[in-house]
């Protein structure tokens, strides 16, 4: 179990986290951090300004930001203070393997090379790998609601050091930005051996789970939670145990109690359900803050949270060697909490 998380509580819970944009660990403070260090203007005279403005009425409202405060990125070193800074973070709430998304567009779009931001990632998973004892890695990220061809463009630009990724995932806004546009980029990512999911079902309809999953061939489903709508999907998830990496606290700040209300029910219809943050520095809690809150709101009980964290080792992309090292470490901890009132425990 990792040293730096409290092993009598959630937070100690080892776990893994699937679906975590590292641009939303962006902290206000590090935001300002880095616009003086690279000599940049901000449109808010402080980070209580800045952290006044990180409240959205949905998910368009929350990318604007979210892409506003990515313009101070601009080095290798500054790529790797922020994930490092999350995997710390993580580590402290029992993360213990990571494959983290980025959105190389966003990056390039203003001139920084995917190169840059690639090293400073794989840099920080390096050294989180040797001093926090965190694996996993990087999923290549095509923002939707940029032409089709520019994906293509981004993947070819990394074809020569897929190494440095785990596989690809489609983010950005995604009313009316179906997954099937992304079919042919898909097919080039499998070629390269890269491994694939998608966000569908956040905002967009149950339909486009079906197209990430019949167009795609994805292996997850990112949020998923419209997938509710459609009872037939519903099956189809649960009978293919197709995981969906739910961000409560993320569905809660975007998307109301509707959609937050929507993991108790995804469990319940018996989905293969994993708990994530999503964009922590934004929508309120990381990884083990998600946790503590589902389990406060909707009672859950010790062995359906142990359920969920197994959940995420098993739906992640780590060799089955790492897998059996972190179901054990889930073990240890169930040994030291057996039956603790957890949200007794911080
Ligand atoms: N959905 C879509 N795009 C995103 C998200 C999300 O949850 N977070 C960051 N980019
Ligand atoms: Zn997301």
């Amino acid at each position: 179990m990792s040293q730096h998380a409290p092993a009598h509580s959630l937070l100690g819970l080892p776990k893994a986290e699937l679906h975590l944009h590292i641009e939303g660990t962006f902290e206000p403070e590090l935001v300002f951090a880095l616009a003086a260090r690279n000599g940049i203007e901000l449109p808010y005279a402080s980070v209580e300004e800045l952290r006044q403005s990180y409240s959205f009425d949905g998910l368009v409202s929350f990318l604007d930001l979210y892409y506003e405060c990515m313009a101070v990125l601009r080095t290798e070193r500054d790529f790797y203070e922020l994930a490092m800074a999350y995997y710390e973070r993580a580590s402290a709430q029992g993360v213990r393997h990571a494959e983290i998304f980025f959105d190389p567009q966003a990056h390039t779009s203003r001139g920084v090379s995917i190169d840059t931001v690639i090293d400073g990632l794989s840099r920080a998973a390096a050294d989180a790998h040797s001093t926090l004892g965190i694996t996993g890695g990087l999923i290549m990220c095509f923002l939707r609601d940029l032409p089709v061809s520019s994906a293509h463009e981004t993947l070819e630009s990394v074809a020569h050091r897929v190494g440095d990724l785990i596989g690809v995932g489609l983010d950005s806004a995604e009313a009316g930005f179906p997954p099937s546009l992304f079919a042919e980029v898909y097919s080039r990512a499998a070629e390269l051996g890269l491994r694939l999911v998608a966000h569908a079902g956040e905002e967009g309809p149950s339909d486009y789970v079906w197209e990430a999953l019949r167009l795609l061939k994805v292996e997850r489903i990112d949020h998923g939670v419209r997938s509710l709508e459609d009872s037939d999907l519903v099956d189809y998830l649960r009978e293919n145990r197709i995981p969906l990496t739910v961000c409560p606290l993320s569905n809660l700040r975007l998307g109301g109690h509707v959609a937050f209300n929507a993991l108790p029910a995804l469990i319940e219809a018996g989905l293969f359900v994993t708990v994530n943050s999503d964009d922590p520095a934004y929508f309120g809690g990381y990884v083990g803050d998600n946790f503590t809150q589902i389990e406060r709101v909707f009672g859950l009980s010790q062995s359906k949270l142990v359920e969920l964290a197994q959940n995420s080792v098993v739906a992640s992309f780590a060799p089955d060697s790492r897998k059996q090292q972190l179901l054990a470490e889930i073990d240890e901890w169930i040994g030291v909490n057996q039956g603790s009132q957890l949200s007794a425990r911080r």
